[in-house]
């Protein structure tokens, strides 16, 4: 027999808490795999992950509720399932405090777990109302979920990830809230929530949805900052911060195809330390690996912003000048060497520096080519006694 249109629509709760059930405990192994490989670069996938087996266990209990002889045991398993769920959506919002690099508010999970109890066990064993039970509850998670959808809109980059969890967390709060009114106004008619009845089912569906997708959401914005991560460390030297050869590539394509379209120029600078191993060998790597760090900053506070500044290895940098010819390259360079001369961590040996500058003079001319020449002149200037700055000979 073929079913009518109404049975479509009809929802066993049982089922439908049990599927959310086991897709929050599946979701839970997810983020704790993620924090175990993860653990220093993306914070708060812990507390997410306990949070959601907090959920599974305040299910569980939920489902024990009505499953249990006597009155007492089903009362215990209900007092559980609360103290789960005041757990739960507590930790997810110390989680999200963690992952936008706040500090997590602990007084405020704890004060309202503990009043949260106190009046659920009121409401329950000495007073029973559940609309009162279920208001409180609401106040509680929509305190938690402000909190998120607070931090979420402020402090969220423009992504979609961030501004799907944002507006989540919203709905979220919007609909505890929502439920908070509908529990004190409309008449509560029973005290298992698993007995089908409109309202009931409306929340608990929209409620086992909700806590998946903002699991869901949480998620993507975790694997977003994971791939910022994985991006800057691919482009990035990992002593000074500057960009690696991987990362000057990538930005000279681009002002390369920019400037070759406008027919403006493009300049190129090869930096190098002057008798860099005598520096090691007498203060030792870790002060050599300091200087690298000073030099890197003197480099980089003497250029534009629309410059970029790479280490290639070793003690040469490669700084890249689009829009610039030679007098401007020739600037630049003798502003880095009055820099080191000026501007030096006295606690750090002294140290010069020789320049090699070359600047495109054909569209035609590849980055090796144009490094070449410049190596060359930087070649000449250690030669010619370093501490100086040469001209790239044109090819
Ligand atoms: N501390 C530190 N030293 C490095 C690093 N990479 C390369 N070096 C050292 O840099 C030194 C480079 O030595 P050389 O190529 O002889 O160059 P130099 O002594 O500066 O001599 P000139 O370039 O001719 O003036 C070597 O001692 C390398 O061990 C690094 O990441 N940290």
């Amino acid at each position: 027999m073929t079913p009518g249109p109404a049975l479509l629509f009809q929802l066993d709760l049982r089922t439908l808490l049990l599927m959310s059930v086991a897709m929050s405990g599946g979701m839970s192994m997810v983020m704790y795999s993620l924090h175990r490989s993860f653990r220093g670069e993306v914070r708060g996938l812990n507390r997410w992950s306990l949070g959601l087996l907090c959920v599974v266990a305040g299910g569980v209990s939920f489902a024990l509720n009505g499953q249990l002889p006597g009155v007492w045991p089903g009362k215990a398993a209900l007092l559980a399932a609360n103290a789960f769920l005041f757990w739960g959506v507590g930790l997810s919002m110390l989680g999200t405090q963690e992952f936008f690099g706040r500090r997590p508010s602990w007084g405020l999970f704890h004060g309202i777990w503990l009043v949260g109890m106190l009046l659920t066990a009121w409401w329950m064993l000495v007073q029973p109302h559940l609309g009162a039970r279920i208001a409180a509850f609401s106040l509680a998670a929509f305190i938690f979920y402000s909190v998120q959808s607070w931090l979420a809109w402020r402090e969220g980059v423009r992504h979609f990830s961030y501004c799907f969890f944002a507006v989540l967390v919203t709905a979220q709060a919007l609909t505890v809230l929502a439920r908070m009114f509908t529990a004190l106004t409309v008449d509560a008619v029973t005290e298992d929530v698993l007995v089908n009845g409109a309202l009931v089912n409306v929340f608990m569906a929209l409620a086992s949805f909700m806590t998946l997708m903002l699991a869901v959401a949480f998620l993507m914005m975790a694997m977003r900052r994971l791939q910022g991560i994985l991006e800057e460390r691919s482009t990035h030297d990992p002593l000074t911060g500057v960009l690696n050869r991987r990362g000057f590539d990538i930005f000279y394509n681009k002002q390369r195809v920019q400037l070759g379209r406008d027919g403006r120029p493009l300049s190129l600078m090869s930096i190098d330390l002057d008798h860099f191993k005598a520096i090691n060998d007498r203060y030792g790597h870790v002060v050599g690996d300091r200087v690298l760090v000073q030099i890197a900053n003197i480099i980089s506070q003497a250029l534009r912003e629309s410059d970029y500044v790479a280490r290639f290895g070793g003690e040469e940098f490669v700084v890249l000048l689009p829009d610039a010819e030679v007098p401007r390259a020739m600037m630049v360079a003798e502003r880095i060497r009055e820099a080191l001369r000026t501007g030096w961590d006295d606690q750090l040996p002294p140290c010069t520096v020789s320049i090699g500058i070359g600047t495109h003079l054909s569209r035609e001319e590849t980055l090796d080519g144009l490094m070449d020449r410049t190596d060359a002149a930087l070649y000449r200037a250690k030669e010619n006694g370093r501490d100086r700055v040469e001209l790239a000979a044109a090819p």
